[in-house]
């Protein structure tokens, strides 16, 4: 494992698992907000992804709403390129996209503002599950004819079946759940 993703796979382990509905869920500061996400750890996710992808090749960086949003803003601020928030909630604007996510354990609609036929996107996530939500927001970003660079999330649960995923997705860390603990996979 890099090196510098050490702090995050540390506090990953200490994660308490909850239940919801069946499904293993952990909680914490990457993928929930809670408990309190160290700085240090927020670098060091921008700092993997900047390193794994061309982000000269980059026109937007496009993460979905609400655990998408803080590590494609460090990843802006880190990086110069503008974010755009895949939303839970309709603006009605013309250009709008919406379709349907769904989760291991909920669904919404989300909708797609902001990005245009031939932007070059980085779609950025804090975990990949079933894979229903980047495949919802590919779908949004192929409806705009927007050029999908490249599809990474810190975490991807391999404990979970995401065979559906159509898309090749980089992670920082791959994780499961084993007796009630988050596993790092090395
Ligand atoms: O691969 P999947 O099964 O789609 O799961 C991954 C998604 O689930 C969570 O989002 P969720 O919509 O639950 O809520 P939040 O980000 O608003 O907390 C997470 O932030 C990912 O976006
Ligand atoms: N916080 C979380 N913990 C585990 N699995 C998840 N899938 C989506 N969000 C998750």
């Amino acid at each position: 494992m890099d090196s510098t993703l050490e702090p995050l796979a540390r506090s990953l382990r200490q994660a308490p698992v909850v239940d919801r509905d069946g499904y293993e869920y952990f909680v914490h500061g990457v993928t929930d907000g809670i408990p309190p996400v160290e700085p240090a750890v927020l670098s060091a996710v921008a700092d993997g992804i900047s390193e794994r992808v061309d982000l000269e090749a980059v026109d937007k960086i496009v993460a979905p709403e609400a655990m998408g949003i803080h590590h494609g803003t460090a990843l802006s601020i880190a990086t110069d390129v503008p974010l755009v928030v895949v939303r839970k909630r309709s603006y009605g604007f013309p250009e709008e996209v919406a379709v349907h996510q769904e989760t291991s354990y909920g669904e919404s609609e989300l909708y797609l503002n902001g990005v245009d036929a031939g932007d070059r996107v980085l779609l950025v996530d804090d975990v990949l599950s079933s894979g229903g939500t980047i495949e919802a927001v590919c779908d949004a970003l192929e409806a705009v004819e927007a050029e999908l660079v490249d599809i990474v999330v810190v975490l991807r649960r391999v404990d979970v079946d995401h065979a559906d995923v159509s898309r090749d997705v980089t992670s920082l860390l791959d994780v499961r759940v084993r007796d009630g603990k988050v596993e790092i996979l090395e």
